[in-house]
């Protein structure tokens, strides 16, 4: 499974990337839509490193060694688009007249996304630039004692012995961390609302992945129906935010980050511009958290021992106090914890498509303009060769010295690069605060009988939720 040689050899002989064989029109599609993530590790360990996927319609080529993804997410970034269903985005000026239901129709964004056309060499730099500042480290520090707080108030509301969905009530708490911390809203009160609404239109956009032939919005079918009721309901929470943040000109969050943006934009960016970006931030950011989450409560019940080491971590760090952002480099076990989550669960199971502009060279093979590349967190974070005993959780092994020697890009559930998640340092002083609070106060155990199953949409969901048992401690 090494990477081919491919010393001496003209561009022209060298051999084409081996891959499965497909089906006439379908390719591959079937087996990818049964089981995407059985089928993408078995095309990396039986073919290689580099392996041809017939997509339909399109060639489409998975990357999992770590060098070559490093290739493709760093050096040869310029050369991407991301893409969507295997379409591409309409340009920027003409989708800047349209609405909210074109943001969905057009999620995950590609490299045109609000950009002026002459940017787009330089793809999302702008709406990076604009949204940066609510991502600089002292103000995510700011951000540590809401989050424990929002936690506090969500767990007051837990009984001794119940079963509850942990995954229902980590998508719940992270949305609200989420509207609070950067939107400045509460949204106690409407958490389940706008999740389901979230949740609707998230199902849309892994629709339109899976079926790129959609029917027109104006249809009132009764899905889209149900899309324009989720949209409006968005719609209305983000229209009562600029309310709010008109008339209290010192509200200091990503909001008004926006508006201002918009503001000083003399036009350039259209009315809508800070919705788009106001709800890539919410989508991108509150169900990975979640997820991130609930496989970690889910692992650490299957793990006894893992249980025992951060109940006396958290013991010896906080002394029953609750977290502040002053713990978080202490709490060295529970980010250990956070981390190896993140590498058998990586809730960004598959980074968004990629179509490359020019020919790409990459592990002996070149690939031709217009194909599709496909780079998959848990394919290569469960490759045996990038990680002892890949299936076991064992967070101990993030304190090796020796996992120093393992290639950087062996482990990337914030993918890298340019594109990469601009949330990481939020998500992961959330995901260790929140976790220590709740491990604080609460065990959980996985209910008897459940079962668990990961499921790959957009995001990597437990297929059948996480029913646990709590108990106080
Ligand atoms: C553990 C939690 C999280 C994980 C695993 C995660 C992972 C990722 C990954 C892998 C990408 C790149 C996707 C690609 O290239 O296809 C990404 C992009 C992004 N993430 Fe995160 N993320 C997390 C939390 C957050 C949070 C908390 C926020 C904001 C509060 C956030 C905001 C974003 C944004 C704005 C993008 C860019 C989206 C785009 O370019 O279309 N993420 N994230």
């Amino acid at each position: 499974m090494a990477n081919v040689s491919t010393q001496g050899a003209a561009p022209e002989d060298r051999p084409q990337p081996p891959g499965p064989k497909g089906l006439p029109f379908l390719g591959n599609g079937l087996q990818l839509k049964r089981d995407p993530l059985g089928f993408l590790t078995d095309c990396a360990r039986t073919y290689g490193d580099v392996v041809r996927i017939s997509l339909p319609g399109q060639a489409g080529f998975l990357i999992s060694h770590p060098n070559d993804i490093e290739k493709t997410l760093v050096a040869g970034a310029q050369n991407f688009v991301k893409t969507s269903g295997g379409q591409q985005s309409r340009p920027a000026s003409r989708r800047r007249e349209q609405d909210l239901m074109t943001w969905v129709r057009n999620f995950p964004s590609d490299g045109e996304a609000w950009l002026p056309e002459k940017e787009l060499a330089h793809p999302s730099h702008r709406e990076r630039r604009q949204i940066q500042p609510a991502f600089h480290s002292e103000r995510i520090e700011a951000y540590a004692e809401t989050m424990v707080a929002l936690t506090q108030r969500s767990l007051a509301t837990w009984k001794d012995g119940e079963i509850r969905n942990a995954h229902v009530d980590m998508t719940h708490l992270a949305l609200v961390v989420i509207a609070k911390t950067l939107f400045s809203a509460d949204a106690g009160g409407e958490a389940k609302k706008l999740a389901d609404a979230f949740s609707t239109i998230i199902a849309q956009i892994v629709s339109q992945m899976v079926n790129p032939i959609q029917i027109p919005n104006f249809i009132p079918t009764p899905h889209n129906l149900r899309l324009r009721k989720a949209i409006a309901q968005i719609d209305g929470f983000l229209e009562a935010l600029v309310r709010q943040h008109r008339a209290n000109q010192d509200i200091n969050d990503l909001i008004s980050i926006l508006l201002k943006a918009q503001d000083e934009s003399d036009g350039a960016v259209s009315a809508n511009d800070w919705r788009y970006q106001a709800m890539t931030v919410f989508v991108a950011g509150y169900e990975t958290t979640a997820l991130t989450l609930t496989w970690a409560l889910y692992l650490i019940s299957e793990n006894p021992d893992v249980e025992a080491k951060l109940a006396a971590e958290l013991n010896a760090v906080l002394a029953g106090q609750p977290p502040r952002a002053a713990d978080v480099p202490k709490l060295r076990y529970t980010e250990m914890i956070v981390k190896e989550t993140l590498r058998l669960y990586p809730p960004v199971w598959l980074l968004g498509p990629r179509t490359c502009i020019e020919d790409f060279e990459v592990g002996g093979y070149r690939l031709p303009a217009g194909s599709t590349i496909l780079i998959s967190p848990w394919v290569t974070q469960r490759d045996p060769r990038n990680f002892e005993h890949p299936q076991i959780f064992d967070p101990d092994r993030w304190a090796d010295e020796s996992m120093k020697q393992t290639p950087k890009f062996a482990y990337f559930p914030f993918s890298g690069g340019e594109r990469q998640c601009i949330g990481k340092s939020y998500a992961m002083m959330e995901a260790v605060l929140v976790l220590a609070t709740i491990a604080q106060s609460w065990r959980l155990k996985l209910a008897p009988g459940a079962r668990v199953e990961p499921q790959p949409l957009v995001t990597l969901q437990p297929r059948f939720g996480m029913p646990m048992k709590i108990a106080a401690r």
